[in-house]
C-alpha cells in the first residue's frame, strides 16, 4: 500500500521506515527543510540503532522517499499518518496545534479526484481529538471529498524502537469508520502481532493509560526503594520477588532516579489534566508525579551527605541522554540533575556514549562542564562519581579503574548499575537506591 507519514522526527521516521521494510511504498514529509536535506543526503538526524542501515535500503529499494511537500504527500498515501508534537502547555494540558495544523493541511491538498484516504493519528493526542480531527477536515476540505479518521496509538521506546516497531507487543486500531479499519488492517497484515479494534475514543485513551501504569509501575518501586532503605532491604530482590509473579512482571520495576524523556513526563501530565477536564480528577497520577520528582532531591541529598557541599568538588557525570541506547536528552533526569550540581557550584567532567553533541546543542547546561568520550578519563581527580542513566557500557566498567583514577573513590550510582558487594571489594565507597549503602 502507499503510506504517508506526516512529521518526520522520531515516530515518523523510524515507523515510515519500519512500513516500508514490510513492504509499503511510503513518503515521509517534514515541515523542516534542514531534515529532509539530511535524510535525502543519506543522513540520519536520530541516533537508533539499526535505523541507518534500514533507511539506507529501504531508499535504495525504492520504497522510502523524503519531501516537504504535504500536497504531494497527500496524492501519494492511501493512508496518511499524522506523527507531529503533542508537546505540553503551560498547565499540562496538551497543546493540540501541530495536529490541527496538520489536518487543516491535509483537508486543503484533498480533492474528491484522489479517491478515499484514510487519516490516521499516530501522536499522542487526548481523548476526542479524532473528532475534532474529523470536524476540521470537513470544514476545510472541498465538498465532495471522503476520508475515515483513525486512532493508532505508536508504542515504540527509543533505543529500540526498530524491533518495538517490526515486532509490536499489541496493534491498537480504533475508528468509528469501517472502511477505514479495513483498510487498517490490511495495512498491519505483514505484521506478526495481535491487532485490537476498539472504538476512535478507546483507543486514545489506551496510550495515555498505558504510559500513565508504566510510570506508575516506576514511581511505584522508588517507593518501595525508599522503605527498602529504610529497613537494609534490597530492592533488586524485592523487585525480583514480585515481579516473578506473572500477574506483576519484573518489566518497569527498575528503581533508579526516576523516569524523563519525551514522554512519560508530558503524558503523565496530560493525562491529569484529560481527567481533570472530564470531571474525573486522577490523584493517583499525581502522587506518581510527586514521587519521582522527590527522586532527584532524595538522591541529591546523599551526595550532599557525602561531599558536604558541592562547591569547588570535581564530579565525573555518566551519563546525559534520558535512557541508554539514545542521543535524545529531552526531559532527561542526567540533564536535570547536573543542572543542580552546576547550580550548587560543583564542576563537572561529563561522559555520554551518544548524547553528548545532543547535550551540547541543548544549551541547558552551561557553568562549570566539560565533556568527554573518555568515561575513565572524567574521572581523573573527581571527588565522586554519579551514574545517571543505564548504558551498559556503566554497568560494564572496570571497577578498579575507577578506585585507581578518583581523588576520593565516592560512587553514587542513579541507576543501581553497579553490584554493591564488587564495588566494596575495588576500595569503592559506594551508593545506590534502595539498598544498602557499602562502606
Ligand atoms: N518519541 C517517542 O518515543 C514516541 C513514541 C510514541 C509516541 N510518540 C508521540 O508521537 C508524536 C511525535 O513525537 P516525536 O518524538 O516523533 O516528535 P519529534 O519532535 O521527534 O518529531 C515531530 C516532527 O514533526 C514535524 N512537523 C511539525 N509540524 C509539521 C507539519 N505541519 N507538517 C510536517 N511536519 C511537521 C517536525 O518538524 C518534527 O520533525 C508525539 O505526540 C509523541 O508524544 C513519541
Ligand atoms: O524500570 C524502569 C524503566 C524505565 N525507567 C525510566 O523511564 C523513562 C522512560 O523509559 P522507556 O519507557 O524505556 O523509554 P521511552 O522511549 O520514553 O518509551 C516510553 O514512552 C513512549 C512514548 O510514548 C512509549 O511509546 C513507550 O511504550 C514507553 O515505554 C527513562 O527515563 C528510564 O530511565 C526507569 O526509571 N525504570
Amino acid at each position: 500500500m502507499n503510506i504517508t507519514m506526516i512529521g518526520t522526527g522520531y515516530v515518523g521516521l523510524t515507523s515510515g521506515t519500519c512500513f516500508a521494510e514490510v513492504g509499503h511504498h511510503v513518503t515521509c514529509v517534514d515541515i523542516n527543510p534542514e531534515k529532509i536535506d539530511m535524510l535525502l543526503k543519506g543522513e540520519i538526524p536520530i541516533y537508533e540503532p539499526g535505523l541507518a542501515d534500514l533507511v539506507k535500503s529501504n531508499v535504495d529499494a525504492g520504497r522510502l522517499k523524503f519531501t516537504t511537500s504535504t500536497e504531494e504527500g497527500v496524492k501519494f498515501g492511501d493512508v496518511i499518518f499524522i506523527a507531529v508534537p503533542t508537546p505540553p502547555q503551560p498547565d499540562g494540558s496538551v497543546d493540540l496545534s501541530f495536529i490541527e495544523r496538520v489536518a487543516r493541511e491535509i483537508a486543503e491538498c484533498l480533492t474528491p479526484e484522489i479517491g478515499y484516504r484514510v487519516i490516521v493519528d499516530k501522536s499522542t493526542v487526548p481523548v476526542k481529538t479524532g473528532e475534532k480531527v474529523a470536524q476540521t477536515v470537513r470544514r476545510y476540505a472541498p465538498d465532495g471529498v471522503e476520508f475515515g479518521v483513525v486512532s493508532n496509538p505508536e508504542f515504540l521506546r527509543e533505543g529500540c524502537a526498530v524491533d518495538d516497531l517490526l515486532h509490536p507487543d499489541r496493534i491498537v486500531i480504533g475508528s468509528n469508520d469501517d472502511k477505514a479499519l479495513s483498510l487498517m488492517q490490511k495495512l498491519y497484515e505483514p505484521f506478526v502481532a495481535p491487532v485490537l479494534v476498539t472504538d476512535i475514543n478507546s483507543a486514545e485513551l489506551i496510550k495515555h493509560a498505558a504510559n500513565s501504569f508504566l510510570a506508575l509501575k516506576i514511581s511505584y518501586i522508588n517507593a518501595v526503594a525508599n522503605v527498602c532503605e529504610a529497613s537494609n532491604a534490597d530492592v533488586e530482590k524485592v523487585a525480583e520477588g514480585i515481579g516473578m509473579d506473572k500477574r506483576i512482571g519484573r518489566a518497569f520495576l527498575n528503581a533508579g532516579l526516576g523516569y524523563g524523556g519525551s514522554c512519560f513526563p508530558k503524558d503523565i501530565k496530560a493525562f491529569i489534566a484529560i481527567s481533570e477536564a472530564l470531571g474525573q480528577p486522577f490523584g493517583l497520577l499525581k502522587e506518581v508525579e510527586r514521587i519521582n520528582a522527590e527522586q532527584m532531591d532524595r538522591f541529591l541529598n546523599k551526595i550532599r551527605e557525602k561531599l558536604w557541599v558541592f562547591r569547588d568538588k570535581k564530579i565525573a557525570l555518566w551519563g546525559l541522554a534520558f535512557k541508554q541506547n539514545t542521543d535524545d536528552v529531552r526531559e532527561s533526569v542526567a540533564i536535570k540533575l547536573a543542572k543542580r550540581m552546576l547550580e550548587e557550584g560543583a564542576s563537572l567532567a561529563a561522559t555520554d556514549p551518544e548524547a553528548i553533541g545532543t547535550a551540547k546543542r541543548f544549551g541547558e547546561l552551561t557553568g562549570e562542564i566539560t565533556f568527554s568520550e573518555d568515561m575513565y578519563g572524567t574521572l581523573d581527580g573527581a571527588d565522586a562519581l554519579v551514574i545517571a542513566t543505564e548504558w551498559p557500557q556503566f554497568a560494564n566498567a572496570d571497577l578498579t579503574e575507577i578506585a585507581k583514577r578518583m581523588r576520593t573513590p565516592l560512587v553514587f550510582d542513579g541507576r543501581n548499575l553497579l553490584d554493591p558487594e564488587d564495588a566494596k571489594s575495588a576500595g569503592l565507597e559506594y551508593e545506590s537506591i534502595g539498598r544498602a549503602a557499602i562502606v
